[in-house]
């Protein structure tokens, strides 16, 4: 099977009077439909790493291959078009734009990639609000909405153009408890009912727990990178 990430030895270096290693030789796959969640201390470069593979950084040596293809080879402006067409984002805090209603805010990935025209980006943003149960709230603006509905907008709009990864920093960290499942089943729901790819950063066991593959970092380096054995319940 093809790996949709590669990340082949990945550094990250912050230069100054005393460089600072914030990525230390990482190398890992990552396979279609896979959610994968990324742990460790704060501190220990999860952040980072998550940037590098999302293509939001370049890293000081290695490389990340992204559906196949070595992104190192990449000018500034390509990396741009491969993170709108192939790559979703969700962070901590939903950077909504404030001015622009939760519709177009979803539709703007789509308007910057440019492949649909209005109707079909409004249909889509629509689709995608209603599988995100948020579609009665697309004439408001994100202030109007909770953290939760907030949050499941950022999420419409990573899917707006059919990423292939879903990357995803502490995306329950502002969320109260029942929010931050909700969170989870999505995000485990598009990997598993979707085939999307999620590589999330997480603080949170229960988040953890849902996870596929828990990656595990400490000081910047790969500590331990396992799939829990599936539980099985009878009914
Ligand atoms: N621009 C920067 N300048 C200086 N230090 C930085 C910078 N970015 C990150 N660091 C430091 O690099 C280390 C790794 O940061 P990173 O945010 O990747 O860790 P993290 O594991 O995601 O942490 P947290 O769980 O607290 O978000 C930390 O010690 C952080 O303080």
């Amino acid at each position: 099977m093809t790996a949709v990430l590669r990340a082949e030895h990945l550094v990250r270096v912050l230069p100054g009077e005393v460089p600072v290693t914030l990525v230390n030789d990482i190398s890992l796959e990552i396979e279609r439909g896979e959610f994968v969640c990324i742990m460790g201390p704060s501190g220990s470069g999860k952040s980072s790493l998550l940037y590098l593979l999302g293509l939001l950084d370049v890293p000081t040596s290695g490389r990340v291959w992204l559906d196949g293809e070595d992104t190192s080879v990449y000018s500034e402006n390509e990396l741009a078009n491969r993170r709108l067409e192939k790559l979703g984002f969700v962070f901590q805090f939903h950077f909504l734009l404030a001015e622009f209603s939760v519709l177009d805010n979803v539709a703007l990935p789509m308007r910057r990639l440019g492949k649909l025209g209005e109707a079909a980006i409004r249909s889509r943003a629509m689709d995608l609000l209603g599988q995100l149960r948020v579609a009665e709230q697309s004439a408001k603006h994100p202030h109007q909405l909770s953290g939760g509905q907030r949050q499941r907008v950022a999420i419409a709009r990573a899917l707006a153009n059919d990423p292939l990864v879903v990357l995803a920093d502490e995306p329950t960290g502002n969320l109260d408890t029942a929010s931050s499942a909700t969170v989870r089943e999505i995000l485990r729901d598009l990997a598993h009912r979707l085939g999307k790819t999620v590589v999330a950063v997480t603080h949170d066991p229960a988040f953890a727990a849902a996870a596929d593959r828990r990656i595990a970092l400490v000081d910047g380096k790969l500590n331990a990178d396992w799939r829990p054995a599936p539980v099985f319940t009878s009914s």
